[in-house]
């Protein structure tokens, strides 16, 4: 039992939008210092759950309840730039939090290891670098939440490990939850706490482990996953595209910890 109020609770949550039902029967809780990670096939409705979470979007039915007042940092999957606007990373920064000190904008790169890039040009960055710069200006608000939409895409394999490590690192520095969307389990398997399996609902969750060898996740994944990872005699599908329909009567329908619920 965690002793404090959830961060986000969502309960019984479903959208339709334009005749098409992106998301049903999603009941979520988002606690303190957890690392969930939500992971699903290319249009699995990911990025329109964090929506509904952070109340950016409406849901058709269902609730979403957020602790009143909660600090949230969020990091975009990406991030348009104008460059005929140049922009300094410090600058950057300090638009994103209005008030912020230099000192305080150079603090926040240092924690993510990217303390030379306070004058850097935003243009000019690598993808690891920006993905960096994203999560320091996400992190330097203090979040209670930090809410990391895909954080490595554009970062080599060795970085995307490397910036998981960090993630974890900042949860622990900031005490903060943190709700992250990703493609690969078994990068992300080492940093996270609680994994939510989703194609428009909630096909299995719990321990990365336990959802790795899950049947859901198998018939979405089982024949994505780098061949590193197990054997296995099949073809590989790349384009990320749902593998079939999800049979897994039996499996529960919400992503609450059994002990949340
Ligand atoms: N405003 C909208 N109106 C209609 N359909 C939408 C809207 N926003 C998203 N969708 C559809 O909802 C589905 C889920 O989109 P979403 O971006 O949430 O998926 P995702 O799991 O984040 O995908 P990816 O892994 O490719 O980023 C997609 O088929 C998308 O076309």
């Amino acid at each position: 039992m965690n002793p404090s109020p959830p961060l986000i609770t969502a309960d019984r949550v479903a959208l339709q939008l334009a005749g098409r039902q992106l998301l049903r029967d999603i009941s979520v809780e988002l606690i303190q210092r957890e690392i969930v990670t939500l992971i699903g096939p290319n249009g699995a409705g990911k990025t329109t759950l964090l929506r509904l979470l952070l109340g950016l979007t409406k849901p058709t039915s269902g609730t979403v309840w957020r602790q009143p007042g909660l600090r949230i940092g969020y990091m975009p999957q990406r991030l348009h730039i104008d460059n005929s606007m140049p922009m300094s990373v410090q600058r950057f920064l300090q638009m994103g939090q209005p008030g912020i000190k230099t000192t305080q904008a150079q603090a926040a790169l240092d924690r993510v290891g990217a303390g030379q890039l306070l004058q850097a040009s935003l243009a000019n960055l690598s993808g690891g670098e920006m993905q960096r710069v994203l999560l320091a200006r996400a992190a330097s608000r203090k979040p209670q939440l930090l809410v990391l939409d895909e954080p490595t895409q554009g970062v080599d394999v060795g970085g995307q490990s490397e910036l998981y490590q960090l993630i974890a690192t900042l949860r622990d520095e900031l005490g903060c939850g943190v709700l992250l969307v990703s493609h690969d389990l078994h990068l992300v398997m080492a940093a996270t706490d609680r994994v939510l399996c989703l194609n428009q609902h909630i096909c299995c969750h719990g321990h990365p482990e336990q959802v790795s060898k899950d049947p859901a996740y198998l018939a979405l994944f089982g024949d994505t996953v780098a061949p590193y990872t197990h054997q296995h005699n099949h073809q590989h599908k790349l384009s990320g595209d749902i593998a079939g329909e999800c049979n897994h009567s039996g499996t529960k329908s919400n992503g609450k910890n059994r002990e949340q619920q």
